[in-house]
């Protein structure tokens, strides 16, 4: 399903709404919320809406376990780090206890290896047979990529890891990601998108034709969950109207 907004705001608000209403589905349906967050510029609004009221009275924080969908594999104090951000806008705000985070960063250990533990963790944690996520929150770069599925990149082609590690050329740096088998195992994936810069990319992925390697959000089609792409106008400036609900 993909929702229009006119402006960043709205759509940030929505995205909130969204939050709140899986949080509080998940605590009833099974007494906790396991969400991925996303990184990169998309998410800001929605955090530090989440960490005010009304939002933030809404969610049973102790009840809520925050993974990542990606991170650049820098320390955790970096600017560039996707978790420091979201401490900065959310996490340092909220009742969340800190045994409750776990970021894709630690320090002393090579990022193949962190991957592969990440891994572990999250198939104790959700559970083996299918570790569904209650929401992964992702974001969409210009280029298409998603989380740190970057176009061209082997990880693309991964079909049964659930946590990879990559050096990326063009960035010099790792990146740390989950998978798209394990993203579409989610019972809820919900995409922020916005400005003009993402119009052409938007329309490709949702429009266009089947190019996950040039396009990796197109990867994104959860098998049993809901998909919702949040987008402002700009963003959907090239789609038709025949794909879109206007807000
Ligand atoms: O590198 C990344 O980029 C994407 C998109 O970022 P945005 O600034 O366009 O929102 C983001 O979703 C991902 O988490 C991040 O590591």
């Amino acid at each position: 399903m993909i929702q229009i907004f006119q402006n960043k705001d709205l759509l940030s608000k929505a995205a909130a709404d969204f939050f709140v209403q899986k949080a509080q589905e998940a605590i009833q349906q099974h007494g906790r919320f396991v969400v991925a967050l996303t990184g990169g510029s998309s998410p800001v609004e929605l955090y530090k809406l989440l960490a005010q009221p009304p939002y933030t009275e809404l969610i049973s924080w102790p009840q809520t376990f925050i993974f990542w969908g990606d991170e650049r594999w820098v320390p955790l104090t970096d600017e560039r780090s996707n978790a420091r951000m979201a401490h900065e806008t959310l996490l340092d705000h909220v009742p969340i206890p800190a045994e409750n985070i776990f970021p894709m960063r630690a320090e002393s250990i090579e990022p193949e290896t962190f991957a592969l533990l990440y891994e572990q963790h999250l198939r104790d944690f959700l559970g083996n047979e299918s570790p569904a996520f209650d929401l992964i929150l992702l974001g969409m770069g210009d280029d298409g990529h998603t989380a740190s599925l970057f176009p061209g990149t082997a990880v693309l082609h991964e079909e049964s890891r659930y946590v990879q590690a990559y050096f990326l050329e063009p960035q010099a740096m790792y990146r740390i990601t989950l998978t798209a088998p394990l993203i579409n195992l989610a019972k809820a994936v919900c995409f922020l998108t916005f400005g003009s810069n993402k119009a052409p990319a938007l329309f490709e992925v949702l429009e266009g034709k089947s190019n996950p390697e040039h396009y990796p959000s197109q990867l994104i089609r959860p098998e049993n969950g809901e998909l919702l792409w949040l987008v402002d106008e700009q963003a959907a400036s090239l789609l038709t109207s025949a794909n879109s609900g206007n807000m």
